[in-house]
Order: C-alpha cells, then sequence, then structure tokens
C-alpha cells in the first residue's frame, strides 16, 4: 500500500512538550522529521510556537529576553515529528562564557542535526534582519536547508507600514534560494497562523532525503 495514504494528517493542536536539553547528546534520537525555530532573543519564536499549536501554554514566553535557554522539543501526532523551540541568540545580558555556550550548543544542533528538515526563522518585523539573522540566512543557503520566515508582531504596525516591511525583507532576500517561505506573522493577532502550518506539514510530510 502507498506508505503516504497510511500516514495520519499532521495536527498541530495535539503538540505536546516531549523534553529539554542544554547539548546535542542530551537531544532525542536523530530519528524522524524536526523542525526547529530560531531568531533573536524577545523576537517571539515561543509565542509562534504557541499560536500554531493553538496552546498558549505549550512554550513558556516572557517580556525579559533569554527565557528559553534550552533545546526544548515538541511532540506532535505522528511518530518522530517535532517541533523544536531553539533559545533565542543576540542577548545581551548573559555572561560572556554562557553566550558561547548556548552559541556552541545551537551551533552543534544546526550542524548535526540530520533529522532537520527546515528551519523558521522568527524576526521582529520592526527590526528584521538582524546581523545575526542574516547569518542564519546565510548558513541555511550554505547547507540547502529550507527556510521559512516569520515576520512576527505584524500587530504592532499599521498594515499599510507592515506590507511596506515584507517588501523590503523580499527584497533583501530575494537571491536566496533557500527562502521557501515569507510570511507576514502575527501571534496575537494569529495572522499568518494557517499558512505557516501548511508550510510545516509540507515539510514534515516530506519523504527523507
Ligand atoms: N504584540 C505582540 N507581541 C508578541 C508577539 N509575539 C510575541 N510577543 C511578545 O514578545 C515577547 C517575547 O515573546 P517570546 O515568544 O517569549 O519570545 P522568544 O523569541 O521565545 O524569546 P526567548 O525565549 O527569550 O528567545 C513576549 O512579551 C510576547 O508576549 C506578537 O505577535 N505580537
Ligand atoms: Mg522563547
Amino acid at each position: 500500500m502507498d506508505s503516504d495514504l497510511t500516514q495520519k494528517s499532521i495536527s498541530f493542536n495535539s503538540a505536546r512538550f516531549l523534553i529539554s536539553a542544554s547539548r546535542l547528546d542530551e537531544c532525542l534520537p536523530d530519528h524522524g522529521a524536526e523542525v526547529a525555530f530560531a531568531g533573536r532573543s524577545n523576537a517571539g519564536k515561543s509565542s509562534a510556537l504557541n499560536a500554531i499549536t493553538a496552546n498558549g501554554k505549550l512554550a513558556r514566553t516572557s517580556k525579559t529576553p533569554g527565557r528559553t535557554r534550552l533545546i526544548n522539543f515538541f511532540s506532535l501526532n505522528r511518530e518522530n515529528a517535532r517541533l523544536v523551540d531553539l533559545p533565542g541568540y543576540g542577548y545581551a545580558k548573559v555572561s560572556r562564557d554562557m553566550k558561547d555556550d548556548w552559541q556552541q550548543h545551537l551551533g552543534h544542533y544546526l550542524n548535526d542535526r540530520r533529522c532537520l528538515r527546515g528551519l523558521v526563522l522568527v524576526m521582529d518585523i520592526r527590526h528584521p534582519l538582524t546581523e545575526f539573522d542574516q547569518m542564519m540566512v546565510e548558513w541555511c543557503e550554505h547547507n540547502q536547508l529550507p527556510l521559512m520566515i516569520l515576520a512576527t508582531k505584524a500587530d504592532k504596525l499599521k498594515f499599510g507600514q507592515a506590507k511596506t516591511s515584507m517588501l523590503e525583507i523580499a527584497k533583501k532576500l530575494k537571491d536566496y534560494q533557500c527562502v521557501e517561505h515569507l510570511i507576514m506573522f502575527s501571534s496575537t493577532a494569529k495572522r499568518g497562523v494557517d499558512d505557516c502550518r501548511q508550510a510545516l506539514a509540507n515539510w514534515l510530510d516530506a519523504p527523507e532525503n
């Protein structure tokens, strides 16, 4: 029988917390399909995950940057399909050592995780494409990893301003093959959630390469 027909369609509402890891060797076995959420501290990664899974309590969010300090894994209704909330980068208030430590573990995860199917790069629509964001885009391009950009907190701008910002982001990214989706997003207003879910389901459904 065609295995695609036997696969359950992915339901994001069924997401559950699995484990937290501070290092690559604490992560779950590298099987199945994962999509990770990366971005600056306070950009809105955990909030985006909560909007996508329609579960406000799934990933912890905070007004204070640096809330997510571990790599958090969330299961979906399909065995071995997972969403991953990564610690934010660029948080200035932690010590240099701690910062290096995180970045190293993040680097290990991104470089070595074979089941990673795509990266969701979350950026505040009012401060898009920071230096670190650009590094992530370059990294995805270099590693041929599909990239989805969520320009979030769109509710903080008037619609016209948000549109202009999207056009500017699109212009800056037009030469990157890795950018598969650029979505105007708001966790608060639930904008872009359906488009994001659709794109995530396609990545998680794709056969292993
Ligand atoms: N208005 C508005 N606020 C948002 C939105 N998304 C997130 N926020 C707020 O932004 C702050 C940071 O959100 P988080 O989701 O915790 O950010 P994060 O990227 O996970 O941060 P770290 O875990 O520190 O890396 C919180 O106060 C959220 O309520 C949004 O779409 N609209
Ligand atoms: Mg977070």
